[in-house]
């Protein structure tokens, strides 16, 4: 499914954050990091071809364009208090962020608990430019990784170094290490999928590793769903500001909702769905199996405790419609270590569960129905 460029480019929806336990952290552990916020656009094709580097980034606050809400309350000065959707109460594609309250005993966690979010914007600190700048051990990977979209990918990187880090996206401390941690780890990923497939990055944070596969793999077409709209106000200015809205669309809202629609937008499926941080393997395969066509995959990117967690979920993923969860190593010979995924096929579709018909006497009628009462 190729988003139409001639169409919004970007859904939209309200939201918030995932539980991670150690074990979910992203490959290579990080500090306290990403995070995210606001809206929706359509735009032109920004000037040049797709995968352009656009001339480049600014260091100020971008201002929300083609938006068609208004905008978060939370503002870059204020803490983030973005909590989840309330579930199903909220259209995901028009849902107002500030409507969007931590429901208690929800399925998130605390964001004090993500591997990569500050939730605090950080004011004016930004990097050197030397702090993003490709380190020269790692320019073969890069390439290799990246070919002739290296050029894009720096500007990722910076885009991710500045705005990502004023916003409270990433954390400062993280940006010397966006190479080797984030934009190379989630490239190696590519490897596992197939030419010209349609990708769903769920809970992409500041689009890793959506973002990166779609700067990777021109031959992609990739949605990035994600709740909190800061996050996805740095998501769809990303895009546009990439050069990549032939090719990449945002919606806003859970990954449970991109899979059931809503009234205005068809549900989404994907023939990969992607996911890096974002929860346990039997939560994403509940979240993510929905969301793949039959056949098609749920790759994870994981750390170490990848074997564990097959161990562990293995049976929960089974029931949810899932084959036997694959490991792979990605980018063997590329980068040190290689990068770890999981993988699923979505080898049945399971329903949601029915309830229970009313049980009929012989004669047809419910039973404790009208007809017996007379
Ligand atoms: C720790 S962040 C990881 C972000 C990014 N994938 C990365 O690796 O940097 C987890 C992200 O998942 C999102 N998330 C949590 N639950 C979700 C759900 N049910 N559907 C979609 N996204 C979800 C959160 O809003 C958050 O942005």
């Amino acid at each position: 499914m190729r988003p139409d460029p001639t169409v919004d480019p970007i859904f939209s929806a309200g939201g918030d954050a995932a539980a991670l336990p150690p074990s979910e952290l992203p490959p290579t552990p990080v500090d306290p990091t990403f995070s995210g916020e606001a809206e929706d656009a359509v735009g032109p094709e920004p000037a040049g071809a797709p995968g352009a580097v656009p001339p480049a980034f600014s260091t100020e606050p971008v201002p929300l364009a083609f938006s068609t809400e208004p905008e978060s309350p939370v503002g870059p000065d204020e803490p983030a208090t973005e909590g989840p959707a309330p579930a199903g109460s909220v259209d995901p594609v028009f849902a107002e962020p500030d409507t969007l309250a931590d429901p208690a005993g929800s399925s998130f966690v605390d964001s004090a608990d993500l591997p990569v979010d500050t939730g605090t914007p950080v004011p004016a600190e930004r990097p050197a430019p030397a702090d993003v700048t490709l380190p020269p051990e790692l320019a073969e990977a890069a390439r290799v990784l990246f070919g002739d979209r290296l050029e894009l990918a720096a500007a990722y990187a910076e885009l991710l170094a500045t705005e990502g880090v004023v916003r409270g996206l990433i954390g400062p401390r993280e940006t010397p290490r966006l190479w080797e941690r984030h934009l190379l780890n989630c490239a190696a990923m590519a490897e596992r999928i197939p030419e010209g497939a349609s990708v769903i990055d769920v809970g992409s944070g500041a689009g890793l590793p959506g973002l990166v596969l779609a700067i990777a793999r021109p031959d992609l077409t990739v949605t990035l769903v994600e709740p909190l709209a800061r996050r996805t106000a740095f998501l769809i200015e990303a895009v546009e500001q990439l050069g990549l809205t032939r090719m990449v669309r945002v919606f806003r809202g859970r990954a449970e909702e991109a899979a059931v629609g809503t009234r205005d937008k068809p549900a989404l499926s994907a023939d990969v769905v992607t996911a890096r941080a974002v929860a346990a393997l039997d939560k994403l395969a509940a979240w993510c199996l929905p969301l793949t066509v039959g056949g098609g995959r749920l790759i994870a990117l994981k750390g170490a405790s990848a074997a564990e967690e097959i161990a562990e979920h293995g049976a929960a993923v089974a029931r949810l419609g899932g084959g036997e969860p694959e490991l792979h190593r990605c980018g063997v010979d590329v980068i040190d270590p290689p990068a770890t995924v999981i993988e699923v096929v979505r080898e049945r579709v399971i329903g949601p569960a029915r309830k229970k018909a009313p049980k009929r006497s012989r004669g047809g009628r419910r039973r404790g129905g009208r007809d017996r009462e007379r």
